[in-house]
């Protein structure tokens, strides 16, 4: 398939880009590099560096899918700066459904979040659950979700929203590059406990230890990148016209924050001081997915759903540069 992928400098995207290219399919890349990093795209694959609001002079009656990964993703920082993520996420999404509308493109996968939940009634969550989110960014995503269901029902588009939980983990292939986490500043709790284990950074703020969960610290469902990556060409062989799918993509295990620094103490070998912070707006307690849908409808079994091996592959990333 030819097929246009937003975001694919980024972390997740440059790892579909990766799996995209390796299975035959003819990928191009849009990507403003705001976050992502032009040497994540692989030679022979166009990069056309610029931003999602202006997908329509890239996107043509050629290409038979779209990926659409370009977004703000912090859910912390969407509190304090929404203007940010709804001019991104919203009014960039609707120009890119607007984009695909006029050039009749039939596929697009979308990376939507368990951030629409917000705090779930009930854990593991199913795409049923009740969408409640506690941030903007869960907001933006969940609206955007919304956009692209009436614009299936309405105009015969077949799309697939895919609702990751908190991906984690470094793309380690046989040969080339490896593909991990990069972002600057870095938000995510992994590369960070990383960062302090490799002593650049002096302590890991821990925002809360006041909430409904077991030690206190919120809890969250880590899906390793190459595992949540392979779900996305299973969602391109599952797209049907005039239908919006929606699929939770985790591995159904819960982990507080403290026992994620646990599991980097143990992987590194190295001391990760901790300090007790206030809680970060925005956080919903306890995140945890039931994939049984992308089970059963996808047939996705993710690979490698041990926590330690997904902190050991981000680790290899990390020390690999240096
Ligand atoms: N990382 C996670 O745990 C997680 C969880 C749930 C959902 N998601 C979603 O997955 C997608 C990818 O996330 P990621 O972790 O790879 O983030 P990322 O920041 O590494 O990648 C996002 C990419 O989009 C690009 N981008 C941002 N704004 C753009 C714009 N206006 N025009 C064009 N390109 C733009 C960035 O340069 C970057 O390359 C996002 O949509 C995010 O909301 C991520
Ligand atoms: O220095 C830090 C960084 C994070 N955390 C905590 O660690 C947990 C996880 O935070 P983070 O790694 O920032 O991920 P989330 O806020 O859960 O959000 C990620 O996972 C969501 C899906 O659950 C995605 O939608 C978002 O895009 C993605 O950023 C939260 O309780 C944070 O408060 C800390 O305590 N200290």
């Amino acid at each position: 398939m030819k097929l246009l992928v937003t975001g694919g400098a980024g972390y997740i995207g440059g790892v579909v880009v990766r799996l995209l290219v390796d299975a035959g399919h003819d990928v191009t890349v849009l990507d403003d590099l705001s976050t992502g990093h032009a040497d994540v795209v692989p030679d022979g694959v166009t990069l056309h560096e610029m931003s999602v609001h202006d997908v329509g002079s890239v996107l043509d009656s050629s290409f038979d899918g779209v990926l659409h990964f370009a977004a703000k993703i912090a859910a912390g920082e969407s509190v304090q700066f929404p203007e940010r993520h709804y001019h991104t996420n919203v009014i960039g999404s609707l120009a890119l459904l607007d984009a695909v509308r006029a050039a009749r493109v039939p596929r697009l996968v979308f990376s939507s979040t368990a951030a629409v939940y917000g705090n779930p009634q009930e854990v593991p969550i199913t795409e049923d659950a009740v969408k409640a989110p506690t941030n903007p960014y869960g907001w933006t995503k969940l609206s955007v979700d919304a956009a692209i269901g009436a614009e299936c029902t309405a105009h015969g588009l077949g799309a697939i929203s895919l609702r990751y939980f908190n991906v984690a983990g470094a793309y380690i292939p046989a040969a080339g590059d490896a593909l991990g986490e990069r972002h600057d500043p870095e938000t995510h709790l992994i590369p960070i406990a990383l960062d302090v284990a490799a002593g650049k950074r002096e302590k890991l703020q821990l925002f809360g230890d006041d909430y409904p969960t077991p030690d206190g610290t919120c809890v969250r469902d880590y899906i390793h990148v190459a595992d949540l990556a392979a779900a996305h060409l299973l969602a391109l062989d599952a797209v049907e016209p005039s239908r919006h799918k929606v699929y939770n993509l985790g591995n159904g295990n819960g982990f507080s924050n403290r026992q994620v620094v646990d599991v980097v103490r143990e992987v590194t070998g190295r001391t990760v001081p901790v300090e007790m912070a206030e809680r970060r707006a925005g956080d919903p307690a306890e995140l945890v997915a039931s994939s049984a849908r992308a089970a059963s409808e996808l047939g996705w079994v993710p690979q490698r759903p041990d926590l330690h091996s997904i902190v050991a592959d981000a680790w290899t990333f990390y020390q690999s540069r240096g």
